[in-house]
């Protein structure tokens, strides 16, 4: 007998089966842990990143798993043309991947915001654009991942911050207009707290912030569920970021302090 939750993970996995989805920035992370689920899932997949000996490894593991069929595109997303990544058709579109960034001081270094915008913004705005008249036909889904960090300020993530707020703009203004339009395309944003991907610039951030990270695959598999139940937003881990998101609307300032607050500053390098 299955529990609620097994029965509504048997209904996402039918729902996936078949269809064919694209996960930009899955070579590693957050982005490989959506892979290998929807390759469990038996959808038709399309996987990028710059670094093709990682997708390649990705990709055997996808085949493995029973993903109906896998391919990559290996560039940077930055001079990608959208075009080269597109399939026969298209149902969910998983916008993921980031440039990267360090946690600390923003030192007024105008070209690395500028880069950030490029890779974290542009591209998804490009990749959604081209993407639409195929989702439009599908019935489709875009998902768009993003953080607390994008809408919830930060004083060690001012560029990266700078792109993720930008993201909301971008989609709660294209959900509207696809409303408007009749489209029957969903958005999703989903709003990620701290997430354990074993990363170097993520455990560097550990020495700063004492809360525990949330696993990466748990994450993954909660992403691809908020797209196929065509979900306005996700949030993960759901605690950790509804409660900052309604204290943001009602005491900002109550919440820029308790951010500041759970943070050690002092272990923060200064130069
Ligand atoms: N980890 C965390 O705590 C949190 C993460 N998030 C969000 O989750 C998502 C995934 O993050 P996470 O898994 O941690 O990130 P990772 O750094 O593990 O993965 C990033 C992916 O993007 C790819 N990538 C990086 N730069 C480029 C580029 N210029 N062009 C194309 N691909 C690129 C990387 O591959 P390659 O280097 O081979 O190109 C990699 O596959 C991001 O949107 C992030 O903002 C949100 C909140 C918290
Ligand atoms: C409202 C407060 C109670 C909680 C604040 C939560 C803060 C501390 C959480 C929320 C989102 C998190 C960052 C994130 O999204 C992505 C990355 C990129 C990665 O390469 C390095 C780590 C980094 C900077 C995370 C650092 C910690 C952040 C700011």
């Amino acid at each position: 007998v299955l529990s609620n939750h097994g029965k509504l993970l048997c209904v996402i996995m039918k729902m996936l089966k078949g269809k064919r989805v694209i996960v930009t920035g899955a070579s590693s992370g957050i982005g490989e842990q959506m892979a290998y689920h929807l390759a469990r899932m038996g959808s038709h997949i399309l996987i990028t990143a710059r670094t093709e000996v990682k997708l390649q490894k990705v990709s055997t593991q996808c085949r493995e798993l029973g993903a109906a069929s896998i391919h990559y595109v290996s560039g940077s997303m930055e001079n990608m043309s959208p075009q080269s990544c597109l399939l026969g058709g298209l149902d969910m579109l998983i916008l993921n991947h980031v440039g990267s960034t360090h946690f600390g001081y923003f030192k007024g270094d105008i070209e690395h915001p500028r880069k950030l915008l490029e890779i974290n913004v542009l591209s998804y705005v490009a990749m959604t654009v081209s993407a639409l008249p195929m989702l439009k036909e599908s019935r489709g889904s875009v998902v768009a991942v993003s953080s607390l960090a994008g809408k919830v300020g930060n004083p060690f993530t001012v560029p990266y911050s700078t792109t993720k707020f930008a993201l909301d703009g971008f989609f709660s203004s294209l959900r509207q207009m696809l409303i408007v339009e009749n489209a029957n395309v969903s958005i999703t944003l989903c709003v990620l707290g701290y997430i354990n991907t074993g990363k170097a610039a993520m455990k560097a951030v550990s020495h700063v912030i004492c809360n525990k990270p949330a696993p990466k695959e748990e994450c993954a598999l909660e992403i691809i569920k908020s797209g196929a139940l065509r979900q306005r937003e996700l949030h993960y881990p759901y605690i950790s970021v509804t409660i900052p998101l309604i204290l943001r609307d009602w005491v900002p300032d109550f919440l820029d302090a308790l951010t500041r607050n759970i943070m050690d500053i002092e272990k923060v390098e200064r130069t």
